[in-house]
């Protein structure tokens, strides 16, 4: 999917929301676990119930590697099951990869050509001939992590390397990258008011933006902060939303959930644009 067709998805659905997919088989309902593919039943009822609320979806890797082969399966029948019922989502991989450019190209290969995702997250500390791989794609998005939402970030990527904060030399200087036109950088909801200073290095790049919900940190500080003329985010949910009921009716509490958070979006998105 092209940058151009996802901002035209944000404008008709007034909506940037991204739901994230940590399908966890000890927090679906029980009653879905009789099925033939727990994982893919609970994604698909979520899927099913919450696509007009949202822009993009994306699972992480970690909740499917978890279960072996049959996770990888479910996550494959879940790309998949996007892929031709709902074309116009955007859909990220979030599998924090990166290694050597031999092992990164085979790595773009899994998430873009294998699975079809249209993102997938890169750690991009290895540097750039880790990264440009992925960066080759046309018409893939690279996300790269620049300043993460956990407490953790702390301990490097705010740290300063030659008088500049980590998290800022990586969006410098992957500025510089072939295709760089292709990247978008992960900023955590819960440090929304880095998004100054991150949007004086990078003032037109979407970013996904993770720690909303359960991470505590606030849409409205996101939006202040980070939003552009394209809106320029994707504002992701997992737990909050596909957690909201651990009961029968979670696809539909899980569509109130998005649909709470849509709304909100569309009068920040009216209130950037008065
Ligand atoms: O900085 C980061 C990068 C990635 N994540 C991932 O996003 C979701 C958040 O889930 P919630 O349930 O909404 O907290 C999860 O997959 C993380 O691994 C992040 O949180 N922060």
């Amino acid at each position: 999917m092209t940058t151009e067709e996802l901002v035209q998805q944000i404008h008709n659905k007034q909506s940037f929301l991204c739901i994230g997919l940590d399908t966890d088989l000890t927090k679906i309902p029980n009653h879905l676990l009789g099925e033939e593919d727990p994982i893919f039943a609970f994604n698909k009822a979520i899927i099913d119930s919450t696509h007009s609320f949202c822009v993009a979806y994306k699972p992480n890797t970690a909740f499917y590697e978890a279960y072996g082969i049959k996770g990888w399966r479910a996550m494959e029948k879940t790309i998949a099951y996007l892929n031709s019922n709902y074309p116009d989502i955007f859909t990220i991989a979030d599998a924090k990869r990166g290694d050597i450019g031999n092992t990164s190209k085979r790595y773009a290969q899994a998430f873009f050509e294998d699975l079809g995702f249209d993102s997938v997250t890169i750690v991009p500390y290895m540097g750039r001939d880790s990264v440009e791989p992925f960066l080759n794609f046309s018409e893939k998005h690279t996300i790269l992590l620049a300043l993460t939402s956990n407490a953790g970030a702390y301990d490097f990527q705010t740290k300063k390397v030659e008088g500049k904060e980590l998290y800022k030399q990586v969006l410098e200087t992957s500025k510089t990258y072939a295709n760089s036109q292709n990247l978008m950088y992960v900023v955590g909801a819960t440090k929304a008011t880095y998004l100054e200073e991150i949007r004086k290095i990078v003032p037109e790049s979407f970013l996904l933006v993770p720690g909303v919900g359960a991470q505590g940190g606030s849409l409205e500080e996101v939006c202040k902060y980070g939003m552009t003329s394209n809106i320029g985010l994707l504002v992701n949910s997992s737990r909050g939303i596909i957690y909201a009921s651990a009961k029968s009716d979670f696809a539909k509490a899980a569509a109130e959930k998005a649909r709470e958070i849509q709304q909100q979006m569309a009068t920040e998105i009216k209130r950037f644009k008065a």
